[in-house]
């Protein structure tokens, strides 16, 4: 690959929660034709998914053509199974690039299950499927400021992408943005809850709950106000506000919650690690 354009087909290894979320943000927004994209996924209803948006379905690497020869491929299997996974894949992908999501699996881990080629480490997030995920890559020494462009160029169909430079970092993304959208939709659930139990009917708790999140996320995104700002201007000065914040920011509250949240999803990314030799 010579620009930020794909020149040759793409290989999506695994086609599940992520992977479909990515597939179907590269395809909405046009940046890749399905006939292009070469899909392996052993789950027989997933592969029937993939293959209903119109991409090239494999069960295994074993259906490839034998020459096959990735630009880009992109693994989105569990860290568990990627020591096991990846040696398949040697003679498809020494001429590319290849992206792993793998949370928690380092670049040298993935080199040593492929061999020394160019590789982009990746963690996006669900909201990829709809184009506003976050995307955080680092890439290894051997990927060429075209490949991360071209990785970035295909990944930017799915949402932000920040380049970091230590590896570090995308463990660190990983229990912030990758779990995060998850601990969102489980705020989405506690605040629903929380009006069911006020006598709100469920249906309409929840569509209060929802839209809150979504019009509370747009304005903290369209005003670049600190989102402390934007915090005080809904908190009247003993007011309601006031009254639920002296719960959420007290002892033990939100804040000391969420960082043990993310220390622990921090930890399980680094235990992953050890998932694969490296
Ligand atoms: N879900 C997220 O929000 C998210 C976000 C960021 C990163 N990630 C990362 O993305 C990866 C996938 O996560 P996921 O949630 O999408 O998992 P998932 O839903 O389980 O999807 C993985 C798929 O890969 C298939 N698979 C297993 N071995 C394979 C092989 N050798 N070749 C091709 N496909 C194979 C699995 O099939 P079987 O089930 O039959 O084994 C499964 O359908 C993980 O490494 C995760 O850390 C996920
Ligand atoms: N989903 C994957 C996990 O739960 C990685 C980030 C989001 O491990």
């Amino acid at each position: 690959m010579d620009d930020n354009t794909m020149s040759g087909p793409l290989l999506l290894v695994g086609c599940g929660n992520m992977g479909r979320a990515m597939l179907r943000g590269w395809l909405d927004a046009g940046f890749i034709c399905a006939d292009a994209v070469h899909v392996v996924e052993p789950a027989v209803s997933l592969r029937e998914e993939a293959g209903a948006l119109g991409v090239r379905t494999h069960v295994s690497t074993e259906t490839l053509e034998p020459g096959f020869k990735a630009a880009l491929a992109i693994f989105a299997v569990k860290p568990q199974v990627m020591a096991a996974a990846l040696p398949a894949y040697r003679p498809h992908v020494a001429e590319g690039v290849t992206v792993s999501i793998a949370a928690g699996i380092p670049l040298a881990s993935i080199a040593a299950g492929l061999g020394e080629v160019a590789i982009v480490r990746a963690m996006p997030n669900t909201p990829a499927a709809i184009g506003k995920g976050s995307i955080v890559l680092c890439a290894n020494e051997r990927a060429s400021a075209a490949q991360i462009a071209s990785v970035t160029g295909l990944l930017s169909a799915n949402g932000t992408v920040h380049r970091v430079e230590s590896e570090a970092a995308i463990d660190a993304a990983t229990a912030i943005s990758g779990s995060g959208p998850a601990y969102v939709f489980h705020f989405i659930e506690c605040l629903a809850d929380a009006g069911v139990n006020l006598g709100l009917p469920a249906p309409l708790a929840l569509a209060l709950a929802r839209e809150t999140v979504e019009g509370a996320g747009a304005l903290a995104m369209a005003t670049g106000t600190p989102p402390s700002d934007l915090r005080r201007q809904v908190t009247s000065p003993g007011g309601t506000t006031e009254a639920a914040l002296t719960v959420l920011m007290g002892d033990e509250g939100l804040r000391d919650v969420m960082r043990k949240a993310a220390v622990a999803a921090h930890r399980r990314a680094v235990e992953l690690a050890g998932n694969i030799s490296a």
